[in-house]
């Protein structure tokens, strides 16, 4: 997996990172909601780089001019529910792509140290000989990306796969890289230390679900 960790590189994207990680300015919902949706348009801008173009001529009212124009055809699929404003920012950007939505959220069985998986809500259109864009803002131990691409697999092989997430633990980054193929991309704003025993990226940002749209009781 290639890996393009976008804070190796000083921007505009530091800003919005520190914002959505300082405890006093996540209390304000809809900044943080919208924090997340910059991040999105940054990294799918990034991500853009790494598309197909082919030349493209427009005439304005006074002549033409030459351009070129990504030609693939973008499936852009998000994990809820932390990764709708994520979505919302890479569809600013990708404005022709059709759209995934899936569930994935942690369920404490036994005790809130361990978790599963469960996938319950998928709506998806054929990806066969597309370009998916897998997107959710947290990468932790890396198991929601993964049992999530495990549950898209009926609905086609993508010809391109791209991982875009707002902050990884090491651990869950290496998860996905044993994962997915070599070829595949993994977009990031940042990559932290480690998880807690409870998976919680340390320094992390907290529960991006719960900081995006309020806390949720545990089911
Ligand atoms: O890499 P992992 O260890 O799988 O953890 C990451 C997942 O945890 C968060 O979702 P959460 O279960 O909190 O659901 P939410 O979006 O409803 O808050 C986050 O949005 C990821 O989907
Ligand atoms: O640190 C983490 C890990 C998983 N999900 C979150 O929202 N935050
Ligand atoms: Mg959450």
């Amino acid at each position: 997996m290639q890996i393009h960790n976008l804070s190796k590189t000083p921007s505009v994207l530091n800003s919005f990172m520190l914002e959505i990680r300082d405890t006093n300015i996540q209390k304000d919902r809809m900044r943080f909601r919208r924090n997340i949706e910059r991040i999105g348009e940054v990294l799918g801008y990034e991500l853009s780089k790494s598309l197909t173009f082919e030349a493209k001529t427009i005439e304005t009212p006074l002549g033409s001019s030459n351009t070129t124009l990504y030609n693939e055809d973008i499936v852009l699929c998000s994990i809820l529910r932390a990764g709708v404003p994520l979505h919302n920012g890479l569809l600013n950007y990708f404005d022709k792509a059709e759209n995934a939505f899936i569930s994935a959220y942690r369920h404490h069985k036994h005790n809130p140290e361990s978790f599963e998986i469960i996938v319950e809500y998928l709506a998806c259109p054929s990806l066969e000989g597309k370009t998916l864009i897998l997107a959710d803002p947290m990468l932790a131990t890396g198991q929601s990306m993964v049992a999530t691409f495990e549950a898209l697999k009926p609905f086609g092989t993508p010809k391109d796969i791209h991982l875009v997430s707002v902050i990884g633990a090491q651990e869950g980054v290496d998860f996905v890289s044993q994962h997915f193929e070599k070829n595949a991309h993994l977009w990031i704003a940042d990559i932290d230390d480690h998880l807690n025993d409870k998976g919680y990226i340390i320094p992390g940002l907290g529960d991006a679900g719960d900081l995006a749209f309020g806390h949720k009781l545990q089911q």
